[in-house]
């Protein structure tokens, strides 16, 4: 994927092949949802086969989306075969906690997902962002975690870019498709992670929609070259 600037993120995969498909796309990671009774959750067996076959084909990060696991779960499953690079917490974890987790497990990369509303909630950028490898901005839903398909206001987010500069890089997310991208012009984030308006049906994505915004951002990447 010669001169994608900004990196990408498929996340919600519930099958191997198609994570190895989306992979060869030349996407920069895929993500796995561990949390439990939402529609893209995938048991952790299935979530370490899918890892397994995306190391073996690619050298994609390879994220496992958890909110508040505890430390059971994480001494279970970040080890062995099939585990993943990238944690993104996305539940209630406290600043402290990711700090500490950081510090327990130094070969993965730690991520938290911060969701947004308003002005309010900016000032969690700067109590998260020093504790963690990277930050995920997605927007808010009252009855999810994450997957809404909720976009952030394109103008707000020049605002929240400011918060979030100097810090660790960050990726956006919330209803990211290829027909969001023109909104991107004025804000540079690390990359992108889009899950729901890429999909047929929860967890099965449509490939032409997730390669029309790899294409777009090439478009992108060209036109601000
Ligand atoms: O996707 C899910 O079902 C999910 C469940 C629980 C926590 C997080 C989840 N998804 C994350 O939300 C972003 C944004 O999704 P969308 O593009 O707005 O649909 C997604 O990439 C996941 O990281």
């Amino acid at each position: 994927m010669a001169g994608l600037a900004l990196h990408l993120k498929i996340c919600g995969l519930t099958d191997s092949d198609q994570a190895c498909a989306i992979a060869a796309m030349g996407v920069q990671a895929i993500g796995v949802i561990g949390v439990e009774g939402t529609p893209r959750y995938v048991a952790p067996e299935r979530r370490r086969e899918i890892y397994a076959k995306l190391a073996s084909q690619s050298d994609v990060e390879r994220v496992w989306v958890a909110a508040d696991p505890d430390d059971n779960t994480l001494d279970e499953l970040l080890s062995g075969e099939g585990m993943p690079s990238v944690v993104q917490l996305h539940g209630e974890e406290s600043q402290a906690r990711c700090a500490d987790l950081r510090a327990k497990y130094p070969s993965i990369r730690w991520w938290k997902a911060l969701r947004l509303r308003d002005d309010a909630d900016l000032e969690a950028i700067h109590r998260y962002t020093h504790h963690v490898d990277a930050l995920l901005i997605d927007a808010w839903s009252s009855q999810h975690l994450g997957g809404t398909g909720h976009q952030l206001n394109p103008i707000w987010l020049n605002k929240v870019q400011m918060h979030l500069k100097g810090g660790a890089p960050w990726w956006l997310a919330g209803g990211i498709c290829a027909e969001w991208v023109p909104n991107l012009d004025s804000v540079h984030p690390f990359g992108l992670d889009a899950s729901s308006r890429l999909e047929i049906s929860p967890g099965v994505k449509d490939l032409a929609r997730v390669q029309a915004l790899v294409d777009s951002l090439e478009d992108r990447a060209r036109r601000l070259g």
